[in-house]
């Protein structure tokens, strides 16, 4: 099937030299090389050629803090760790290179990287935590849950097969399936590799998350471990259990108290009147995201917004590759099953771009997300869009890859334009993005954690934009509350016994 059709490229701006430079030079490149879906790697490095004949593929270099390269070395050193700290401290950047340090100690296909949601998954190009362990939905016996695992075949091979197990995302994982994955892992590694029983079989675990921001769903509202610190192996699961202090996302101090704040379920006359500075009922600017508790609301916007418009409307089915049931977790990821876009939708680039990161951000290529202007779609049918970013930049965006792995195995594929409507987004899909400027209606937020994690996505005040702002809603769950207490107590505790200030 063709993708991009041989029509020639029309801008609809007449100022755009660059975007027009680069659009003329590759519409020339298609024109050429006839892509198709199955070319498309290859128009895809020439879209990446073409663009750093012009832009340089300079990525810039982030130092790792003191802290962030402790946990490298004790990760070197064989030990299972557990990361929190508050959002935008560089947990899942770090991970980035913990897994890259685990493929080395063990070999790439030994190490399972999974995350509670499939977007936290996808960002890590691992899979979900219950699709890697084969548990289903998770919620029986561990008698029970070990014979379903023991009777999934390919479900029994990684358990045995793995030398590490990363977990991001962790706060949305219940304590009762932290315990049974725990007993799963136990019981058939001391079974199939003779061994005697050990924690988690002997796996290396390295777990992130804070527990301050969105919490598992629980349908069973009784339940006695809901967060995974109330595992009764929690604690024997992990060599260190370690708090990120350096905060990247915000480096205004005001800001950075607020959210700490909030983090805790506290605020002062102060915290409340920088956000009622935030708070007005006007229409919010085109550049917002707009940031919603409720899935409802964030498809309402964003097809009033598209429909606005009154553009031609541009459809984009996403091709999947694959067997069920690693297809189906596809549909969980951050790449939509059918992206409608035309000329003028606001859009977010759903999948780091390095050309972009170095030159949009001016900071890493680890930011999962990036949240950006206008897009243009240029030309008809099926052809690409051209995005025009917050710097000013244009691009053409072409297909992206997501893969589920399994191991070093891609299990399914899904190949999409990185980019979603963004308009709107719901407060679950925002964890762990970073936004410069949104807009959030509180009216609806149900639940612990949700008002912080709305907020701390945003890097600087004059980004943060409010409507039905109650401090009532500034909440933190006790029993969260009291588990940091705890570890910062362990800590202080080590600190006096001589151990480091970190661990
Ligand atoms: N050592 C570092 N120096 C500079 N920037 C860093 C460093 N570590 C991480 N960052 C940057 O900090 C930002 C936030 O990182 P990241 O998204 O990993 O935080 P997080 O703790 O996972 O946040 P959240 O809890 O919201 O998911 C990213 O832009 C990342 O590139």
């Amino acid at each position: 099937m063709n993708l991009i059709r041989q029509d020639l490229v029309c801008l609809n701006y007449s100022n755009m030299k660059l975007a027009l430079y680069y659009t003329a030079k590759i519409a020339y490149r298609f024109w050429s090389s006839k892509a198709t879906w199955g070319s498309q790697v290859s128009a895809k490095s020439k879209i990446k050629s073409c663009r750093s004949e012009f832009i340089g593929n300079k990525k810039p270099k982030v130092k790792l803090t003191d802290q962030q390269k402790q946990i490298l070395e004790a990760i070197s050193k064989g030990s299972s760790i557990f990361i929190t700290g508050s959002a935008g401290t560089g947990k899942t950047y770090l991970l980035q290179h913990i897994i890259s340090k685990l493929s080395k100690i063990h070999g790439k296909s030994r190490v399972f990287v999974t995350a509670s949601t499939g977007v936290a998954a996808c960002s890590l190009n691992g899979q979900t935590l219950h699709s890697f362990a084969g548990i289903g939905l998770g919620d029986a016996s561990n008698v029970d849950l070990l014979s379903k695992v023991t009777l999934d075949k390919k479900a029994y091979r990684r358990w045995n097969k793995a030398r590490a197990l990363v977990i991001d995302e962790i706060s949305m994982i219940s304590g009762e399936v932290f315990d049974n994955l725990e007993f799963i892992a136990r019981s058939i590694r001391s079974e199939e590799l003779g061994c005697a029983e050990k924690i988690w079989g002997g796996i290396q675990l390295v777990v992130s998350g804070d527990f301050f921001q969105l919490p598992p769903v629980i349908s069973n509202k009784g339940q006695q471990k809901e967060f995974a610190f109330q595992a009764d192996c929690w604690n024997a699961s992990f060599d260190m259990q370690i708090e990120l202090k350096t905060i990247f996302r915000q480096s205004d101090a005001q800001l950075i108290k607020l959210l700490q704040g909030i983090r805790k379920g506290k605020y002062d006359s102060e915290d409340l009147k920088v956000l009622d500075q935030c708070c007005s009922n006007v229409e919010p600017d085109s550049s917002a995201v707009q940031l919603y508790p409720r899935i409802e609301d964030v498809n309402r916007v964003n097809a009033e917004r598209l429909d606005y418009l009154d553009e031609v409307l541009f459809h984009y089915q996403a091709l999947d590759s694959g067997k069920d049931p690693w297809k189906k977790q596809l549909k969980n990821g951050i790449a939509p099953e059918l992206l409608k876009l035309c000329v003028g939708s606001r859009v977010l680039l759903t999948k780091n771009i390095d050309v972009i990161s170095g030159l949009v951000n001016g900071a890493t290529e680890t930011h999962k997300l990036y949240d950006r202007e206008i897009s243009d779609i240029c030309g008809n049918g099926n052809l690409l869009p051209v995005v025009r970013f917050d710097s000013g930049q244009e691009l053409m965006i072409g297909l992206e890859r997501w893969y589920v792995m399994e191991g070093d195995q891609a299990v399914a594929m899904r190949k999409q334009i990185p980019l979603i409507l963004a308009w709107a987004l719901s407060i679950h899909k925002c964890q762990g993005m970073t936004l410069n400027n949104l807009h959030t209606d509180l009216y609806r937020v149900f639940g612990f954690g949700m008002v912080y994690v709305a907020l701390s996505r945003v890097k600087s005040l004059d980004g943060l934009h409010l409507v039905n702002f109650n401090p009532s809603k500034i909440k933190a769950n006790p029993k969260v509350l009291k588990f940091y207490e705890r570890l910062s107590g362990e800590k202080d505790e080590q600190k006096e016994d001589g151990v480091t200030d970190e661990i």
